[in-house]
């Protein structure tokens, strides 16, 4: 796929810097015709054989699985530039931040705020893995806020993201130790299963302000995940519904088969759409009158 080879600067104005990535940095860009803002992901090309920048396949490899996406919980492509020593993507604009920043502010959120979120999380996850794609670093970092005062997010950073077409075996240890799965660990075959595992972790982070299998050190954070060694703090989940806790425990399942698919927890009912109480009020009422 050719990228734009005429300069940036000729169509918009880059503005400050809002976040950074895999050897990227991300800046406020305004187009210049439109008037509308962006956000510029300047991401570094790997120049000679040296480690410095990312790989020319796995730049084009983010670029097609955003190209392939559609959906209001994923970031959106624009446009794509080249230079000689960068590719930059024109993403659509978030400016809510980090959902990251949105916990540390507040320690941690209620079940329904919490509930909202992750709804809004599984149906972004939804959309990736219905095209076959893992995003495969998921985590608060990678969630944005749309804006602050709703909860409606957008998944971004697809630097690792990854089509599981179910021949080629993908293993790679990758990811953010704390929110990777055991297989990630083990460096067996990841799949759409390996972001169940992260959803579980952030789902735990977001009701406890605690991460689930975080030691001291990487070597002690990944004997937790393979051990499968987490547990429900009393400090932290005294008051926590066995809802919520069903959740998290139907995806820090070991094997990847037997994990609660993205499916498995749109329909699960923490998250499922809660009746309205007018509603189940209406049916209560039908009952007496007979
Ligand atoms: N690694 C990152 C990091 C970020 C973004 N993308 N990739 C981003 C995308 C759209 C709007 C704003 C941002 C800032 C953070």
């Amino acid at each position: 796929i050719a990228f734009k080879r005429e300069p940036l600067e000729e169509s918009y104005e880059i503005g400050d810097d809002i976040g950074s990535g895999h050897f990227a940095v991300v800046r406020r860009a305004l187009h210049k015709k439109s008037g509308e803002a962006f956000a510029a992901k300047f991401i570094r090309k790997r120049r000679g054989g040296g480690r410095k920048g990312a790989k020319a396949e796995d730049i084009q490899r983010e670029v097609s699985i955003l190209r392939l996406l559609d959906h209001e919980n994923v970031i959106r492509l624009y446009d794509v530039y080249e230079t000689g020593i960068e590719v930059i993507l024109i993403l659509e604009l978030v400016t809510g931040g980090e959902l990251f920043d949105y916990i540390s502010e507040k320690d941690h959120l209620g079940e329904e705020e919490a509930s909202a979120f992750i709804a809004q999380i599984l149906r972004g996850v939804k959309h990736l893995h219905d095209h076959n794609i893992a995003h495969l670093d998921l985590k608060p970092e990678n969630i944005m806020l749309r804006n602050r005062s709703t909860q409606s997010i957008k998944l971004i950073d697809f630097g690792l993201a990854q089509r599981i077409q179910g021949k080629e075996d993908i293993r790679a240890l990758m990811g953010t130790a704390e929110f990777v799965a055991p297989e990630v660990v083990s460096y067996e075959t990841l799949s759409l299963a390996t972001d169940m595992w992260s959803v579980g972790v952030i789902t735990y982070i977001l009701l406890s302000g605690a991460s689930p299998f975080l030691g001291d050190n990487q070597q002690e954070t990944y004997h937790n995940i393979t051990a499968i060694n987490f547990q429900f703090d009393e400090e932290y989940f005294s008051n926590t519904s066995e809802l919520a806790k069903d959740f998290i425990e139907k995806l820090f399942v070991k094997m990847p088969k037997k994990r609660a698919t993205v499916d498995d927890c749109l329909n699960h009912p923490w998250i499922r759409p809660k009746e309205p109480l007018e509603l189940i009020k209406r049916q209560s009422a039908v009952i007496n009158i007979d």
